[in-house]
């Protein structure tokens, strides 16, 4: 995917200006700056949620911005988004909102083979249970802790069999403990998946740890793209100003868990039930 001078004017704010950068392997890109430097724009841009003022995006010599109708849609399932607030139908169990992934848009569920196929349902268990959440596939989604909706809203996500991942701040409201398990689910796509993932991100700690790449934004500009290891203290002052502190200790993330390997077993319980209801 190549960016090119990528410019969002809302009236008189310039919340993204002539942003340019390349992504041509798999990789996991973290997005950082303050408030208001228009990181959220930036995701929505590209997935075509917000439309952009200039500039251009281009995959595999596509116009993106120029895509309209079906074609657009079907980009914008390419790229799947995860927000903070997962999105979820709350009171529709974990499986059927992971289904949705993949048909966008029933309203009623009356028998999850029936309207969505035994194949289907077999494919969100196993997304379900790549997130170690199979278990709960029968519970209603509002029932689950805020990073077990998390792990439901990527699994739906991955259900929509996308080319690219664009997860906005999707540890936020997260305690660090899930917030490390959703990262490590999205290393775990960029990995098995050779997926890019593109993160928005308000914690550095974060963004080292698990990002390939970081992007800095400041009022709109990008004015850090490179490896983690070249954030110093001097780079992050630039960026966040006197806001460094906070921004580094909000939420650790380091904590380091086994990625999970799926286990057709831990479906057995959910497919069980399917079956009998
Ligand atoms: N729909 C909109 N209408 C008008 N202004 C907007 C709109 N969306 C964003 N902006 C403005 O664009 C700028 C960038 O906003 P954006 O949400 O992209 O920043 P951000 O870096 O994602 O911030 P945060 O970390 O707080 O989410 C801000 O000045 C914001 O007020």
């Amino acid at each position: 995917m190549k960016i090119t001078h990528l410019t969002k004017q809302f009236g008189t704010v310039t919340a993204v200006n002539k942003v340019s950068f390349a992504i041509d392997t798999p990789q996991m890109v973290g997005i950082i700056g303050p408030s208001g430097a228009g990181k959220s724009t930036l995701l929505r841009m590209i997935n075509r949620l917000t439309d952009a003022s200039g500039g251009s995006i281009e995959m595999n010599g596509r116009d993106i911005l120029a895509l309209k109708g079906k074609e657009k849609r079907k980009w914008q399932r390419d790229c799947a988004m995860v927000f903070q607030q997962f999105n979820l139908v709350p009171r529709l169990d974990v499986v059927t909102n992971v289904l949705l992934g993949r048909l966008n848009g029933y309203s009623t569920v009356k028998s999850l083979f029936s309207i969505f196929g035994k194949e289907m349902v077999d494919e969100a268990l196993t997304a379900l249970d790549r997130l170690g959440i199979a278990g709960q596939a029968l519970q209603r989604a509002e029932t689950l802790s805020g990073g077990q909706q998390q792990r439901v809203a990527i699994a739906r996500a991955l259900m929509q069999t996308p080319k690219m991942v664009l997860a906005d701040e999707p540890i936020a409201s997260l305690d660090p403990l899930s917030a490390e398990k959703v990262m490590t689910a999205l290393r775990e796509i960029r990995d098995r998946d050779q997926l890019t993932v593109i993160c928005n991100l308000h914690t550095l700690d974060t963004a080292r740890t698990y990002c390939d790449r970081v992007i800095g934004m400041l009022q709109g500009k990008i004015v850090f793209d490179d490896v983690p290891a070249k954030l110093t203290p001097a780079v992050v002052k630039d960026i966040y100003g006197a806001d460094t502190e906070l921004n580094e200790s909000v939420t650790s993330t380091s904590m380091v868990t086994p990625v999970r390997k799926p286990s057709p077993r831990s479906l057995a319980p959910a497919m069980a039930a399917l079956t009998a209801g």
